[in-house]
């Protein structure tokens, strides 16, 4: 479904979460199956609460799902184990979230390269911040940058590990508008230049205009999956 002719990378199959709120049981993603091809530029919208959140933490390994597998190339990633998971989480996935979680006494540098020296083969870590437009702001600390500069560091750490998988929840939802629209060309290059398979949550419906595909969720399920006929460029985008 949808994937134009691209071999699956990541399929999701029958996916099922509930959470336990006191007495009450929240139904957070029902039955949902999705195939992802391999370099897509995937938005995923929906109002808050539709699951968005809870469907990335589970492709990204972060939780598991009550019923239903998540295979990455092949692998079922739910049953890997802790460890399997773990090896999952560093070696294939980037995430980028709503705020950077940046070490304040690291530099853009240093925050980078902690993450760089975890894996095998990575880009160096100055490449990583060339690649998003910060080859100049390296040895600033996270106060000296803007939130968008935080922003694009907080990708450049998630570029870095050369991750197969790009999980960016809401990445744009502290910024303002024209330093959003920078962050989102940076994800747009990163999948445009790295071919890295890319998943961004937004509820803003706007910006699945620059996506290969636009999955929407509504309680828990998928109630749209379509291709873009025509991408445009984050810088072209307007909300
Ligand atoms: N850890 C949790 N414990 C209890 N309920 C949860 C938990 N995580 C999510 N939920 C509930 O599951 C539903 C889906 O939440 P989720 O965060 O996936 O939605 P979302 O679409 O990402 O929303 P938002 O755009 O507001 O982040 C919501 O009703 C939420 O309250």
């Amino acid at each position: 479904m949808a994937l134009g002719g691209v071999p699956p990378v990541l399929m999701i199959d029958r996916v099922s979460k509930s959470y336990l709120m006191g007495e009450v049981t929240v139904k957070a993603l029902h039955d949902i199956s999705l195939d992802f091809g391999a370099g897509q530029l995937v938005v995923l919208l929906g109002a808050s609460g539709s699951g968005k959140s809870t469907l990335l933490n589970i492709v990204g390994g972060l939780d598991v799902p009550d019923s239903g597998t998540v295979s990455f190339k092949g692998l079922n990633i739910n049953a890997a184990g802790e460890a399997g998971l773990t090896e999952y989480r560093r070696r294939s996935i980037g995430f980028v979230f709503q705020f950077y979680n940046l070490i304040s006494s690291l530099s853009a540098l240093e925050n980078v390269q902690l993450v760089t020296e975890l894996v095998e083969n990575p880009m160096p870590a100055a490449e990583a911040l060339e690649l998003v437009g910060l080859g100049d702001r390296m040895n600033h600390f996270p106060s000296q940058l803007s939130g968008g500069e935080q922003q694009r560091v907080a990708i450049a750490r998630a570029v870095a590990k050369r991750p197969e998988l790009l999980l960016c929840d809401e990445p744009t939802g502290a910024l303002d508008y024209s330093t959003g629209k920078l962050v989102l060309e940076v994800i747009e290059k990163v999948n445009r230049e790295l071919g890295t398979t890319t998943l961004v949550i937004t509820h803003n419906v706007s910006i699945s205009g620059m996506a290969d595909r636009v999955i929407t969720l509504r309680s828990g399920e998928v109630v749209e999956d379509r291709r873009n006929a025509k991408k445009v460029s984050p810088s072209e985008l307007s909300w």
